[in-house]
């Protein structure tokens, strides 16, 4: 709905994701721009997770093309596809750390890649994305079961920006945060994407998370992206699921948080 930019750095287009004979995306298209950051939304089942697996390259669609960062991955070589996913890294719900090593040893795993790091290099390149997402320097030692559930999404998103990513896909960043934390999580991924350039393409529930950070946000409805726009442009969205989502009781008490949170830093 608002004017386009002219860099994607992912294009989707007609892309199909089904489990035999269940049809969840057909002739799905979406662009996501450089910099920004898009919340996906949708009923649940509408295929959010699926989409954001899709265009990581964790899962082929049936059809359709998926092009990142300027690379059509159905047509890469292996090559350009290592070199292309050494560009984005993936957040999950839970973290979805390997438990039985440390957190600095799981923000080290994308990092032993790349060839010619030494072992020191390594460790500091995970001590500074360790510091990066706001845990304390002593949580590199610490084993994802001695953590909150908080400081394992952290954790995660360590390990998500490893590489120095362009793009991290994240999968309900908030879900499970008390309110405090989630809006503490909030901030610090509005802070990476805009200190860093970082593209954040976030699968979300939560109605304060769009309000606080997403530029965009895109609606998952019938098998496709419905609709794409700023959320004062989802208000005017006449569509009943889209309608009931922004305008029902939590979008309300979202929307009147997020206006408390601007008059508050009017004063
Ligand atoms: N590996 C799989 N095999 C079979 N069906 C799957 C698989 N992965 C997902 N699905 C189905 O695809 C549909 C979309 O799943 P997905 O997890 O993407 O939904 P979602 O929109 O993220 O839902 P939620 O908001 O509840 O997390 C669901 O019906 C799910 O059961």
């Amino acid at each position: 709905m608002t004017d386009a930019p002219s860099d994607a750095v992912i294009t989707v287009r007609g892309v199909r994701n089904q489990f035999g004979t269940h049809l969840v995306h057909d002739a799905l298209d979406l662009d996501v721009w450089r910099g920004e950051i898009l919340g996906v939304v949708g009923g649940s089942g509408t295929g959010k997770s699926v989409l954001l697996r899709t265009i990581a390259g964790l899962q082929q669609p049936a059809a359709g093309t998926i092009t990142v960062l300027g690379t059509d991955l159905s047509t890469a070589t292996e090559d350009q596809r290592k070199a292309i996913e050494a560009r984005w890294g993936v957040m999950f719900q839970d973290g979805a750390l390997f438990s039985s090593l440390t957190v600095r040893e799981n923000v080290e795993v994308p990092m032993r890649s790349v060839p010619g790091l030494s072992r020191e290099t390594v460790r500091a390149l995970a001590d500074l994305k360790i510091s990066m997402v706001g845990l304390p320097y002593l949580a590199g030692d610490k084993y994802p079961s001695e953590l909150s559930g908080g400081m394992r999404k952290r954790a995660g998103l360590a390990r998500a920006l490893a590489l120095d990513p362009d793009i991290v896909f994240l999968d309900e960043p908030t879900a499970g945060l008390d309110p405090i934390g989630a809006a503490d999580f909030d901030q610090l991924i509005k802070g990476l994407s805009r200190s860093l350039g970082l593209t954040v393409f976030l699968v979300t529930h939560d109605l304060d998370t769009l309000h606080a950070i997403c530029d965009r946000i895109a609606v998952l409805a019938e098998r496709k992206v419905l609709v794409t726009g700023t959320m004062q442009e989802m208000l005017s969205v006449d569509h009943p699921w889209v309608h009931s989502y922004f305008h029902g009781p939590r979008a309300r008490a979202a929307l009147d948080h997020a206006n408390s949170q601007t008059a508050g830093k009017g004063d």
